[in-house]
This record gives C-alpha cells, structure tokens and sequence, in this order.
C-alpha cells in the first residue's frame, strides 16, 4: 500500500478529497472541513457528493430535500473555490446509496487517483454499520475529522485496526462550527436567520425554492 501521510506525497497521481453527505442543505461547517483537510492533506481537488436515497436518515424516518435542490445547493456552495467540485455519481446511482459504491464509482473515473474520504466525528463513529465497510478502507484513507459534540476518535476501530491497510485512517482537528444542517432547516422553518451558516447564495436558493421554511427566512 502506499504510504498516505501528508508528508510523503510521493504519488505521481492526483490526491483527491470526497467530502459525502446529504447536505440538506450544505453548511459552512462542510466547507470548512473540506478546505481544512485539502491543505492538511495537499490535496489536489475535493469532490463534494450529495447522496442519493441516504439509507440510514430515511430509516430514521427523516425527510430528506429532492435531490436536485440538494445538488444545486451544492454546486452554488463550493463554485466559487477552484478546487471544490461536485459529483453526481451517488444521485445518478438507484437505489440506496453507500460509500462503497461512491469510491468505486469515483475510483473507475479517477483510476490513478489517491482517494481521501471525509468524515465528520459522528459519521465516523457509525462506520462499522456502513455497508461492507471492510472493503471502503482499501479503496480510500479515511480522514476523520472533529465536530463540537461529539468525540473524535477510532476506539470503536481498534481491533479492526490490524485487518486494515496502513496509514489507511488519520483523525484531525478543525476549527469548531456548531452547524447542522438538522439546525438550518429548523431555522428555516421557524423564520430565523440562517445567513453566515451556509452561504449566501444557499441562503438565497433556500428562500426562492421555498425549501424547509413555514414563515420565509429573508
Ligand atoms: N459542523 C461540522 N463540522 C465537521 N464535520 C461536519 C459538520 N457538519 C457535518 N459534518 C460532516 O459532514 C458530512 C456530511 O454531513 P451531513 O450532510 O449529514 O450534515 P449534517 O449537518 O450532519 O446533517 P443533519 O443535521 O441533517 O444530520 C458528515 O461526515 C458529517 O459528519
Ligand atoms: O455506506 C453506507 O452504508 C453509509 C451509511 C451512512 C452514511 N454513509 C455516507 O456517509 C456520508 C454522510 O452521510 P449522512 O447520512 O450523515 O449525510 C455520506 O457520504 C453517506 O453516503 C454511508
């Protein structure tokens, strides 16, 4: 395997950042960690992912934005920075998305690519109830990263630790954002401000498409 330290960038191929989520809708705490962990990690470009049918939130009954509106505000957060992009691969997929298909997906389109996928500290501590979740550690590093409330760490890892390829998990650090998008919709709805929480122009796409809110938010 590789060595997928920071420092010994070593491989001729691009390094790239997925940064998966739901994002219903995107929030600065996503960019943040994503920006954070392509300086950290000298990466090349982030993919951002909006997920397609999020299997765990709907088992959660939780109602999720139509995809489209989720991808749009996607596009509109990251266009401005030159290194952000957006994939469709978990939108254009059927059925339940799960991040084995995404990197293998990513993988076939970026052949020699190094891949690191980004987790939030809650995110990262569900991994073992992802779908065939072995195997995500030998198509992608990991990079965990951490988020206000919850703790960050891979105890919950450790005895798997072993089985996994080297160097394949890195835990890191980030500027605190007590954001959720769980916290922005339910501004939304009530009619407070989520300006300076997600960026302007989702703000705006927030408000025209009417997403969430009972009482308007501008
Ligand atoms: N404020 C944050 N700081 C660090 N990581 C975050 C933050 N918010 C979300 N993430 C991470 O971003 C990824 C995508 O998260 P997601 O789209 O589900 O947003 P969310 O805010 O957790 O949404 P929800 O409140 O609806 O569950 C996950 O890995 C999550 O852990
Ligand atoms: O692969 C799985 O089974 C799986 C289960 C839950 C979450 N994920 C991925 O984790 C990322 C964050 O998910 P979410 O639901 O917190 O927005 C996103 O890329 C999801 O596809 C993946």
């Amino acid at each position: 395997m590789p060595d997928t330290t920071p420092e010994s960038r070593v491989s001729s191929g691009r390094r790239i950042g997925v940064m998966g989520g739901t994002f219903d809708p995107v929030h600065n705490g996503h960019l943040v960690a994503a920006s954070e962990v392509a300086d950290r990690f000298d990466l090349d470009e982030v993919i951002f992912v909006p997920t397609g049918r999020p299997w765990q939130k709907f088992k959660a009954d939780a109602g999720v934005s139509p995809p489209e509106d989720r991808y749009l505000m996607t596009v509109i957060a990251t266009a401005s920075n030159p290194r952000f992009s957006v994939s469709r691969v978990d939108l254009d997929r059927d059925g339940d998305t799960y991040t084995v298909d995404t990197l293998r997906d990513l993988k076939a389109l970026n052949p020699d690519a190094q891949l690191f996928f980004i987790t939030g500290a809650d995110a990262l501590a569900s991994i073992l109830s992802w779908q065939d979740w072995e195997a995500l550690f030998e198509l992608a590093s990991f990079v965990g990263v951490s988020r206000p409330g919850y703790e960050l760490g891979a105890a919950h890892l450790e005895r798997h630790l072993e089985k996994l390829p080297p160097d394949t998990l890195h835990l890191m650090e980030i500027p605190a954002l007590a954001i959720s998008s769980t916290d922005c919709r339910k501004r939304a709805e009530g009619g407070r401000p989520v300006w300076y929480l997600v960026p302007d122009g989702v703000v705006q796409y927030i408000s025209k498409r009417k997403l969430y809110q009972s009482k308007g938010i501008l």
